[in-house]
């Protein structure tokens, strides 16, 4: 299986004419996935760029599984707050936003309809995924940033006749300045079935200084004594919120393997 963003090394067989003889190792690669299947999004990438916007309103929750994503493949991450011209949802979007802020992730504001260069300054050099719920404006971004992007997505979406021009698959655009965008379909869900218990539990960033240091080795957070990630929460040095996302997320996980396992 190829992802968006791989790297192949290709054999001539005539004119115009190759095949992909081998693939390049990948220095990360991102998937969804559940039970039933593993959605590759994109190898290669350094950074995911996190798109959500002021309305629609965005869930947070899925904020959550994206960092997860991103911090198991060791990838930098950006949280674009898009639609800043829509006052309305503004006070509540950043609030939503500050508990990620408060753990070291950079919240960038912009409208894309306005002004993308604090945006693009940012991409330089690097190949940046960006993704989001549907609604929050990728294409827009997409659009704003590579102005060639405009004019490809029509044509695809006359050639595939979908009617509409949303995005349907991901494309590697080359930024002008260096590095490369890659944008991808809007999702409503993000699993995480691929990440084992251990990895999960690593890409919540704040808990690693936990890591090692509950009373039980093989301490599930649940309800053991002596957890260290409860005793961090109740102390208000990690936000109850986000440990519940970690034992939702891992239920899920876990459910889902044994799904695939067929028991
Ligand atoms: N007011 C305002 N509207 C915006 C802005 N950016 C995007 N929009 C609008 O929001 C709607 C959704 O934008 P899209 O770029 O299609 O969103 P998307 O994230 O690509 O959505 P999918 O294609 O479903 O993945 C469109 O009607 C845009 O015109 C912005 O900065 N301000
Ligand atoms: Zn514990």
């Amino acid at each position: 299986m190829f992802a968006c963003g791989d790297r192949v090394q290709v054999a001539d067989t005539g004119p115009g004419q190759g095949v992909i003889d081998k693939l390049v190792e990948r220095s990360s690669l991102l998937y969804r996935s559940d039970a039933w299947r593993q959605k590759l999004i994109a190898a290669n990438a350094t950074q995911v760029v996190m798109v959500v916007a002021t309305e629609p309103s965005f869930s947070d929750e899925f904020v959550s599984r994206c960092l997860c994503a991103a911090e198991s493949q060791h990838l930098k991450v950006l949280i674009v707050l898009n639609k800043t011209d829509i006052p309305a949802g503004l006070a509540d979007a950043r609030s939503r936003l500050a508990s990620f802020v408060r753990l070291g992730y950079p919240v960038l504001e912009l409208s894309a309809l306005d002004n993308v260069d604090a945006l693009r300054s940012l991409l330089v050099g690097e190949t940046s995924l960006l993704v989001g719920q549907s609604g929050m404006g990728k294409s827009t971004l997409t659009n704003a940033l590579i102005p060639e992007a405009r004019a490809e997505t029509r044509e695809i979406s006359e050639v595939l006749d979908t009617g509409k021009h949303t995005t349907t698959f991901a494309r590697l655009y080359p930024l002008p300045e260096g590095g490369g965008l890659i944008d991808s379909p809007g999702m409503q869900t993000f699993g995480l079935v691929h990440l084992d218990n251990e990895a999960l539990e690593a890409s919540f960033k704040e808990f690693r200084p936990y890591a090692g240091q509950c009373r039980f080795r093989d301490c599930r957070h649940d309800s053991e004594p002596g957890c260290a990630l409860r005793e961090a929460a109740e102390r208000g040095e990690i936000e109850g919120r986000r440990l519940r996302q970690f034992l939702q997320f891992r239920a899920e996980c876990e459910n889902g393997r044994r799904q695939a396992q067929g028991w």
